[in-house]
């Protein structure tokens, strides 16, 4: 599975811990930056990211910032891309199994590395669940 990420300067040091746990566990990653802690802005990242899930190359997407509401804005402004900003791993899981959610959306000043990890895991390993939410994903697209 790959997995495409992208952070802000806030983001940068949980991206880079993400990014470890991520090639620790066999995942592919494209690392879309930022690269530092050099202040840049969040919708440059969150652009790259959708254009990887848009054209196909990557499964999934995880954008972090400050407070992951930067990034959810952003990405959310993409058409095609359900970005969901997770503070709990059972936020994440809901995220895949109800939204379909396609990408994950992180706070790097916010939590810390471990409970990033245990998140990335729920999102990851979680399917959506169809049915129900199928019609209510449909009429999210038709949003615009
Ligand atoms: O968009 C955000 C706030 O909701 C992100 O957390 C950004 O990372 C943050 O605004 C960056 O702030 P900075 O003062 O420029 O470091």
């Amino acid at each position: 599975m790959k997995i495409a990420l992208g952070a802000d300067h806030a983001g940068f040091r949980l991206k880079e811990s993400v990014k470890s746990y991520l090639i620790s566990k066999g995942y592919k990653v494209i690392d879309e930056g930022t690269y530092s802690e050099e202040s840049v802005d969040y919708p440059d990242f969150a652009k790259k990211v959708a254009e990887d899930l848009k054209n196909n190359v990557a499964d999934f997407g995880i954008l972090v910032c400050g407070t992951g509401i930067g990034m959810s804005i952003a990405a959310n402004r993409i058409k095609g891309i359900r970005a969901a900003l997770c503070l709990f791993p059972e936020m994440a899981k809901l995220a895949r199994s109800h939204n379909n959610a396609n990408v994950l959306v992180l706070p790097g000043r916010l939590i810390g590395p471990e409970l990033a990890n245990w998140i990335v895991e729920a999102f990851l390993t979680e399917g959506f669940q169809g049915g129900r939410h199928e019609k209510r994903i449909q009429k999210l697209e038709e949003l615009g």
